[in-house]
């Protein structure tokens, strides 16, 4: 069931590559639970949309809140603790192939606080079973389809139990029936609770798993309505 708590608000907000506006006057609210699909043409702006989200782009004007933080007051000494309450994945992988899921999991749970080793046990035992891959804390990446490791991916951004996933092409790479797997552990995901953000351009997955659109177009974010 959706509440109707924001976890996610952008209020006239301009979005900047250096001094280029990509986006201009954004304005929309993500309640938590919701999914929403994010689409435009390349180069509409959306991984730019992504980024302030997860401040890797300041917000300079306009005003933003992403799980309780105010964007367009954002101390960088917080930056950390904001990304710990947004899961954020990408198109590209970005595992460590030196080392097994279990490690690249648990290197994030250090990284991120957690010293008790049964807690990050568990807590890994629980995002691998999530996604469907409860049995491969020892199996090291490669020995992994692409589809496998993408999973691996989303368990790592879901570790820190966050309110929302931001997700920029996470079937990018992968093949329709890899990319329909992901899928349904967002849909999984998502219907444990967590609010989804996904860019992405296959068409064919807004058919198969409808939900709420935002595209960027002309340098706006337009609501599409169903
Ligand atoms: N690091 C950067 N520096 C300067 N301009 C950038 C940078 N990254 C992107 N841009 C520009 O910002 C605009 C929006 O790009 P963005 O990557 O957000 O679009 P996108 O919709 O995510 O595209 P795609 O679907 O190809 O990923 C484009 O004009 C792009 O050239």
């Amino acid at each position: 069931m959706l509440s109707q708590e924001p976890v996610l608000t952008l209020d006239h907000a301009d979005i900047y590559q250096g001094k280029k506006l990509v986006l201009g006057d954004v304005s929309f609210i993500i309640n938590n639970g919701e999914f929403v699909y994010l689409i435009g043409r390349t180069g509409s702006g959306k991984s730019s949309l992504l980024k302030t989200l997860y401040a890797d782009l300041w917000l300079q004007s306009g005003k933003g809140h992403v799980a309780g933080y105010a964007l367009d007051a954002l101390n960088p000494r917080d930056v950390p603790q904001l990304r710990r309450k947004i899961g954020i994945v990408f198109q590209d992988f970005q595992l460590f192939f030196d080392r097994s899921v279990e490690e690249n999991l648990k290197f994030v749970l250090k990284a991120t606080g957690w010293k008790n080793k049964t807690d990050m046990d568990a807590r890994i035992a629980d995002v691998l079973t999530q996604v469907g891959l409860g049995n491969a804390q020892q199996k090291m990446p490669h020995q992994l389809s692409g589809g496998e490791q993408q999973r691996v991916v989303v368990a790592r951004a879901m570790l820190n139990k966050p309110q929302v996933l931001i997700a920029d092409e996470p079937t990018g790479n992968l093949d329709p029936a890899v990319a329909d797997q992901i899928m349904k552990v967002f849909q999984a995901i998502n219907n444990a609770g967590t609010a989804i953000l996904m860019a992405t351009h296959n068409y064919d997955l807004l058919h198969k798993y409808p939900a709420r659109v935002l595209r960027c177009q002309d340098g706006q974010v337009v609501e599409l309505r169903g």
